[in-house]
Formats: C-alpha cells, structure tokens, sequence
C-alpha cells in the first residue's frame, strides 16, 4: 500500500517549478509518465521527419555533390537517433530516468547534427539561427525533462553555435549582435515558459493531493478517517486474507476520555487526543500499517503481515508508554495521566471487516474488565477452534 503524500512534503521550487521533496517529485512524475511517453515519442518522431525533409534545403543549396551525401548522413543519423528514443518511448515500460536520458540523447545528437549541417552552409548563418531558435523553442516546451537540463543542454548549443558564427560565419557586426540577442531572447523566454508550466502543472498536483488528504485524514488527529478506511483499507486487506497472510487490527480507546474533558476542558481533551494519535502513528510501519480515527477517542491500528504474538506485544508496549507518559495540555503544560484500552484480533482469513468487529469485542471486553488492559484473540479459521490469549494489565 502506497504512503500517501503528506502535504508537508509539497513545496514547490519556484525556479525550476519543481518539488523540494524527491519523492513527491517522483509521485507526479509517476502520474504523468504515460502522458510524458506519448508526447515524447510524438515529439521526436515530428523532429526526425522534419529534420529529414529538410534535406530538401541542401540539395537547393549545394546542389547534388559529394558534400550532400555527408549532410544525408547526419540527418539520417539524427532521424534514426530520435525514431529510436522515440519508439523506445512508445513501444516499452520506460522509467522517468530512461525518458529523460533519451530524450536528451536525441537533442544532443540533433543539435551536433545541425552544426555540421550549418557548417557546411555557411552563407546561411540566417537561417541556421531562425532553425536554432526553433529548435530550443521544441527542447523547452516541447520534449519532456528536467528543466536544469533543457536548459544546459539549450545553453550549450547556442554558445557553441555562436562560436561556430564567429569562426565560419562572414557576417557583419551589427547582424551578430542581433542574432546574439534573439537567441538570448529565445533561451530567456523558453526557460521562463518551461518554469511557468512546471509552477502550473505541479500546482494543480498539489491542489489535488490535499483535496484526497482532506478527504482521507481526521482534521485533529492526522489519522486516516472512516471514509478512508471504507474505501481504500478494507479491499486492500483482502488479497491478504486470501492468500493465507495474517492480517492483525488493534482497536484502542482512551480510558474515561469523558471526565478528562470535564475536568481540564476539551482543548486538553484535544492534546491527549493528539498525544494518543502520535503515539500509535509512530510505531505504524511506513506504507504498510494503518491508523485510522474510528470514533471519538477510538483507533483502530491495521497491521498487515502481523500474526498474533507480535500484535499483542505492540499492544502491550503502546499501553504501558502511554499510561506512563503523561501528555502535555495548555500553554503551561499542565501533564494529564491516562491509560487507554486495547482490543486485539489477528486472522489469516475472512475479512478485514469481520477483524475489526471482533477487535472492538475485545476492547469492550478490556473496558468491563478493569480498563488499562489488552484482550486479545486469534480468529479461526474456518473449520478450526477460535485459540484465545487473554493478557491483563
Ligand atoms: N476533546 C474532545 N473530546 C471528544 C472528541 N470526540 C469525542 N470526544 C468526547 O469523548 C468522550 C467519550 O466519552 P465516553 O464515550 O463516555 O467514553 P469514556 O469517558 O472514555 O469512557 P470509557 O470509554 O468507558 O472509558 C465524550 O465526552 C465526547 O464528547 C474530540 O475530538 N475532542
């Protein structure tokens, strides 16, 4: 079961507009990698057709020479470079990694291509700039990656260009500073676009993911809330169940919760509430266990993988820390002492549904019994005796 994200993890990084926190940033990217393939492989297959066709140009340019073959050779080249990434991306489950290292294979070879091309025409300084424009106009906006890279790819290649302008190039001054300047321009406002859709693309990413967090979690708590164990908690747990892996739920209750409101007020009611919640989010396993608010100072611990024994023990551990720990309310801090009851069930069978009734049974049953305490019980499987552990206080 996947961690969901936390909403203290979305912080977006407003130069590149993208999120501080990796995983976050893997989990969106994750989310669009079917969206980023095709678009990818799109791209690179328009920008190998038309680097192709371009062929054209040389021949009008140079005529049928020796020297046309050579520029058939390097477009041929950059047209199987990018038909390859692009069919890698399309026909193959490809990783974020592996998209973005072919994507920036086909713009480096692409962009090497074209200076060879540019030198072997050197009366069209012109035009090799309005191609190079357009060209890093594409590795902005239009073919998928990081924007650090884009950007160090695009920057690479107009400086190198701009080199091969100064060395190959008989044009005038007052023509190079402006063709330096609009690409200058092109870089500029290629990089800012890129940004503003990474900013807006992740935003909408972020709305989302606390809408569901808001939909999902308990305000106070942090805790998962019923809906969440409704929709999502109960089917998970049923491959398990079916497949023989044991399954344990921990219900738990604080002690004469009623009086603590009485007696301090229900902010403290609130911080022990709190204290409780932290408490057993702590020991749940990352991505594998679930708390969940089930009622008012009620929670229910999910354990997936977990049998009895080792459930009981976390139930006697989280007993014995919480009635010695007292927590903390009010701006002075005043310790508030309470204990908390526990039911435990365990199965490798039937339904999550069916484990959490009887876990609430046994929480019951630890109230009627004195509180503090923890019932537990291995449910049967079907067709063998129930085998109960009962563990006081
Ligand atoms: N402060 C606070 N109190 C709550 C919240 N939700 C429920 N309660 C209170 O929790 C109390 C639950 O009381 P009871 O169900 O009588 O249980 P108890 O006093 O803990 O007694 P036992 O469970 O039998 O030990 C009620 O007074 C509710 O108002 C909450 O979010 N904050």
């Amino acid at each position: 079961m996947a961690r969901p994200l936390s909403p203290d993890a979305l912080a977006i990084d407003p130069l590149v507009g993208e999120f501080d926190d990796r995983r976050t940033e893997t989990a969106y990217l994750g989310q669009h990698l079917a969206r980023t393939r095709t678009q990818l492989a799109c791209t690179l297959l328009f920008c190998s057709l038309y680097f192709l066709g371009f062929f054209a140009t040389d021949v009008a340019a140079l005529g049928l020479v020796p020297e046309t073959a050579l520029l058939l050779g390097t477009r041929l080249l950059v047209a199987v470079t990018a038909g390859a990434c692009a069919w890698l991306a399309y026909r193959h489950p490809i990783t974020i990694g592996a998209a973005r290292l072919a994507a920036s294979v086909a713009e480096v070879v692409a962009l090497a291509c074209f200076m060879v091309i540019a030198v072997h025409r050197p009366d069209e300084f012109h035009w090799h700039a309005m191609s190079l424009a357009i060209m890093l106009l594409v590795i902005y906006l239009y073919i998928p990656n990081r924007l650090g890279y884009a950007l160090a790819i695009a920057a690479a290649s107009t400086a190198a260009f701009l080199l091969l302008v100064l060395a190959v190039a008989d044009m005038r001054f007052p023509d190079m500073l402006t063709l330096g300047m609009l690409l200058a321009l092109v870089n500029t406002f290629g990089a800012l676009a890129a940004r503003r859709y990474n900013l807006v693309a992740r935003e909408e990413f972020r709305a989302r993911v606390v809408l569901e967090n808001a939909a999902q979690r308990d305000h106070l708590s942090g805790c998962y809330n019923r809906r969440y164990l409704h929709e999502h908690l109960l089917g998970a747990a049923s491959p398990l169940l079916r497949d023989g892996q044991p399954v344990c739920v921990i219900l738990c209750d604080i002690d004469h919760f009623k009086r603590i409101n009485d007696t301090h007020g229900h902010a403290a009611g609130d911080a022990v509430l709190l204290a409780f919640a932290s408490l057993l989010r702590t020991v749940a396993r990352d991505g594998i266990d679930s708390v969940v608010r089930y009622g008012g100072e009620e929670f229910l611990v999910i354990l997936p993988g977990t049998g009895l024994a080792a459930g009981t023990h976390l139930a006697e551990w989280l007993r014995g820390r919480f009635g010695n720990t007292p927590a903390y309310a009010g701006p002075d801090g005043v310790p508030i002492h309470t204990t908390a009851s526990f039911g435990v069930a365990s199965s490798s069978a039937g339904s999550l549904a069916g484990l959490i009734d009887a876990a609430d049974k046994l929480m019951y049953a630890a109230k009627r019994n004195g509180r503090n305490r923890v019932e537990s019980l291995a449910l049967p499987m079907p067709g063998a005796q129930a085998a109960p552990l009962s563990r006081a206080a």
